[in-house]
């Protein structure tokens, strides 16, 4: 039984050694990311039993994030390596200010060899979350058919569905976007969005506009990610808002939404309570940001408690 399972486009992401314009990045080190595997891997951090359904290419690289991947204590049984498909690779550009800029190359994404026959329905029937974002079915039309079975299964075996839109107009067009993830949005549970997101899913910046757009849509949790200004969710029609952590260094902020995922998933497969759940997925993002790589920084439970002042840790 695993509490969360996801299915994602993982890359080899390879870290500049210093800021400024790639061009003149000489020398990378070589790392592992992807979205939804991100948010695998800050649950799995966090003491969540995890599942990540994938296809990776059969060569160094896909080996090597297969084993990254297991040796976080993922379940990788739904993942396989392919063979004449290269593992997708991301350089990043990292600014002084710590932001991000990606440059994928992904077109021939293993993924786009996942069918949606080759879902394994008692993967779904064990699982009590499917967290779902929008780069996997931006990488590949076909990848759209995968989720919409995936939906499916969610929604036969009682499983709850988080989808974070994530969206990344480098894979797609805003229209194809919205189209693709207004159509899932029925299906959906708990919405993990940005601010810009909402606008281009829904049209408006408006917190109200938005949350009537969550109501119509039945969603039982949306929550905004708001970066600097912290977070809100919105739920059973009530709105709690939560200031940002302090954040004690920015060395790289991609991956602090993940972080935040993962952190909003666990309070509520833990039936904890809005604040708790803002006041927790705030402190991981915070945390993120300080460690360079988009998933290094996710933290485990008792560094976040210890951070949250909760827990002391004893270093030396
Ligand atoms: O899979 C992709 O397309 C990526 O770009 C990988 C990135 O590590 C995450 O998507 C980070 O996302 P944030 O947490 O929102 O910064």
């Amino acid at each position: 039984m695993n509490d969360v399972i996801t299915i994602g486009d993982a890359m080899i992401t390879f870290d500049p050694s210093t800021t400024g314009p790639m061009r003149h990045v000489s020398s990378f080190t070589r790392k592992v990311g992807g979205a939804e595997l991100n948010v695998a891997i800050g649950c799995a951090r966090l003491g969540l039993k995890t599942g990540w359904i994938s296809r990776l290419g059969k060569d160094e690289f896909g080996r090597h994030i297969y084993n990254f991947t297991r040796g976080e204590g993922i379940d990788v049984s739904e993942v396989e390596l392919m063979e004449g498909f290269p593992t997708s690779l991301n350089f990043k550009e990292i600014g002084a200010d710590g932001s991000g800029k990606t440059f994928y190359y992904r077109h021939q994404s293993p993924t786009s060899t996942l069918t949606a026959e080759s879902l394994n329905e008692d993967y779904f029937r064990n699982a009590r979350l499917l967290h779902i974002t929008g780069v996997f079915p931006a990488v590949s039309d076909k990848n759209i058919e995968v989720i919409d079975a995936a939906i499916s299964l969610a929604e036969k075996h009682g499983v709850k569905i988080a989808l974070d839109p994530n969206i990344r107009l480098k894979l797609w067009s805003e229209d194809k976007a919205r189209t693709t993830l207004l159509n899932w949005m029925p299906y959906v549970d708990y919405l993990l969005t940005g601010l810009d997101e909402a606008e281009l899913l829904f049209g408006t910046r408006e917190i109200g506009e938005i949350t009537e757009h969550a109501k119509k849509y039945g969603l039982s949790h949306l929550f905004l990610k708001l970066g600097a200004e912290g977070s809100m969710v919105w739920t059973q029609g009530e709105l709690i808002e939560k200031p940002a952590e302090e954040v004690e260094m920015i060395a790289d902020t991609v991956g602090a939404g993940d972080g935040f995922d993962a952190g909003v998933i666990y309070g509520l497969l833990n039936d904890w309570n809005s604040e708790r759940i803002l006041t927790f997925a705030n402190k991981i993002g915070s945390m993120v940001v300080g460690v360079y790589g988009d998933n290094e920084g996710l933290p485990y439970m008792d560094e976040v408690l210890e951070k949250l002042g909760e827990k002391t840790l004893i270093e030396r």
